[in-house]
């Protein structure tokens, strides 16, 4: 459990990010934030990472500080171009010193969960935009995270590699159980993704609207053409209009 309480961020330029954010994330659930630009969506998950501390109130974690085990996507891949795939995915292994026998074991299996076994010896250079992601999900993932905080991961790519890759994270969601914390600005990903969406509105950042995705798992293209989906869809367009200070007949 992630629980933040009355939390508050004021950057030092005097920006008010976010006003007593109350916020609590059970173990292995799926979450998604969505909102305006600036509503302050990237700053809820580095405070959640601890990249930059709390102006006020609190993060409490239900867990010890050596089972805090998290990993960090973020949208740009942002692999070394002149490292093989392979090593790109080893390079956080290597920070913690692990031997050389568990890291080969550990990026091989890493790989395996992307698909990118054939590409191990690839450069960043040789890749498409959908591989490097899986490339940065796999780092990621070779650290063997509890909690996976994933920033507009799949924003810079084209609807068919994103419906893919969606459809991929899932499944290895439902393999793994990591909590995920989601951004997006994306609706129709956050609904199809998600056991919960939070609408954050801007000016200054806080939740407007907690919505539970009450549809099972495993969620295929039968779930993205259902009238449920569509509804749930309709749900956070609005209240995200709401927030924005638009009716959604102007959407
Ligand atoms: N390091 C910083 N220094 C000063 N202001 C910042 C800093 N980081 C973010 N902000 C400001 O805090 C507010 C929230 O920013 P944040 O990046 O969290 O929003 P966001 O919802 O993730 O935006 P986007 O969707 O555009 O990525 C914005 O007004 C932003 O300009």
């Amino acid at each position: 459990m992630i629980k933040l309480s009355q939390v508050s961020k004021v950057y030092k330029t005097g920006t008010v990010a976010l006003q007593d954010l109350n916020l609590e994330i059970p173990e292995s659930q799926f979450v998604s934030l969505v909102g305006a630009s600036g509503c302050g969506k990237s700053t809820v998950l580095r405070l959640i990472a601890g990249l930059g501390n709390v102006s006020s109130g609190t993060i409490d974690w239900g867990i010890t500080e050596a089972q805090k085990k998290l990993a960090f996507v973020f949208q740009d891949a942002a692999l070394m171009p002149w490292a093989t795939v392979k090593d790109n995915i080893r390079l956080p292994l290597q920070l913690t010193g692990i031997s050389p026998q568990n890291s080969h074991i550990l990026v091989q299996q890493s790989l395996k969960l992307v698909g990118l076994e054939s590409s191990a010896h690839s450069y960043p250079r040789q890749l498409s935009g959908g591989m490097k992601m899986r490339v940065s999900i796999a780092r990621a993932l070779v650290t063997q995270p509890k909690i996976l905080l994933m920033d507009e991961p799949f924003g810079a790519l084209d609807e068919i590699t994103r419906s893919k890759l969606n459809s991929d994270l899932l499944d290895l969601w439902l393999q793994h159980r990591w909590t995920v914390v989601f951004v997006t600005h994306n609706i129709y990903e956050a609904v199809y993704l998600s056991n919960r969406v939070l609408v954050m509105g801007t000016s200054p950042g806080r939740v407007v609207a907690d919505i539970q995705i009450d549809a099972p798992y495993p969620r295929g293209d039968d779930f993205r053409t259902s009238s449920v989906y569509n509804d749930y869809c309709r749900q956070v367009s609005q209240h995200l209009a709401k927030a924005m200070n638009y009716s959604s007949t102007k959407l």
